[in-house]
């Protein structure tokens, strides 16, 4: 288990993350949202040591992460690692090597990787002539060379077309499953939603929210659409409702409970007939919009 305790890192006077504390369990995928410039980098790298934190620690199987414990974390760094001139395949091949692996193991799986993801035709072309995407195939297969014991990923989907997020996303599951931690930073919330057992919101370098997305969105006010055959202004004076909105037979209404939902339900139809009444489970985007507000 990942565990960051109080993190916080100053760039002058500027506050970029602020006491930031969570744990990424074994074998869980969390997902680190944020908008920019949330400091979801910044606490990344202090992760994975690239940055001294000005307080705050982190710990690696219940105790202060060591310079061994990092060189066996993955990571992919928000700059990318891998070099723009050199062959793929031979630099994933070194990588594999600095990473412990012998040459002839760190070449087969490098190679397997790179042809199960598409790349099989181009390993020996270098980085740069490969398009966005591939290049990004690239740096996901570099992080993961050499069984890493945890997986640091920033942003590690970005530019990936959905063929590709589906292998990532297995590749990433295959390591959970083997009980590897994985945190990666994202801004695609669905992909979040569908992927991470647990999320971290951050915003303005604090954590705003932490749960699963069921956690996250039973924090969210109940609410309920109400569309009847006639006009809905008669929910303004309904008790125990708060109304957020009436346009003609619709209204949306926040009741205290279910049992004043159940109520106002009660209410409409003795008033004359009900055509809908729902309640509304609110998207991770609009979640995160409101504790990010
Ligand atoms: N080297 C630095 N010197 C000064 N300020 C920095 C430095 N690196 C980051 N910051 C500031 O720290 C804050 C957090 O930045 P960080 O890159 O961690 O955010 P982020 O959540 O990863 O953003 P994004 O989603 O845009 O990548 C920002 O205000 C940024 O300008």
């Amino acid at each position: 288990m990942l565990e960051l305790r109080g993190l916080t890192r100053r760039y002058g006077d500027h506050l970029a993350v602020d006491d930031v504390s969570f744990t990424v369990p074994d074998g869980a995928m969390v997902g680190f949202v944020g908008g920019n410039g949330a400091g979801k980098t910044t606490t990344m790298r202090m992760v994975m040591g690239v940055l001294a934190p000005t307080a705050g620690e982190v710990h690696w199987r219940g105790r202060a992460v060591t310079r061994a414990d990092r060189s066996r974390f993955g990571y992919m760094p928000e700059e990318r690692g891998l070099y723009p001139k050199q062959p793929v395949l031979a630099q994933l091949t070194y990588l594999g090597q600095l990473h412990g692996m012998s040459a002839t193991h760190a070449r087969e799986r490098s190679a397997d990787l790179l042809e199960r993801f598409g790349l099989g035709e181009r390993v020996k072309d270098k980085l740069e002539t490969l398009s966005l995407g591939n290049q990004q195939r690239a740096q996901i297969i570099a992080s993961v060379l050499g069984d890493p014991t945890l997986l640091v990923l920033d942003e590690p989907f970005s530019g990936l077309d959905p063929a590709a997020v589906d292998q990532m996303s297995e590749l990433l599951r295959e390591h959970t499953a083997q009980g590897v931690p994985v945190l990666f930073s994202s801004h695609q919330l669905e992909l979040v939603d569908r992927l991470c057992d647990a999320i971290v919101v951050l915003s303005r370098g604090r954590v705003v929210a932490q749960g699963t997305s069921e956690q996250l969105r039973a924090t969210a006010p109940l609410r309920y659409r109400l569309t009847t055959t006639h006009d809905a202004g008669w929910v303004r004076g309904a008790p125990g409702v708060t109304v957020v909105d009436v346009d003609g037979p619709t209204a949306l209404v926040e009741p205290t409970d279910e049992e004043a939902a159940e109520r106002l339900l009660l209410d409409a139809v003795a008033r004359g007939g009900v055509r809908e009444f729902a309640r509304i489970v609110p998207t991770l985007s609009e979640i995160y919009r409101e504790v990010a507000a």
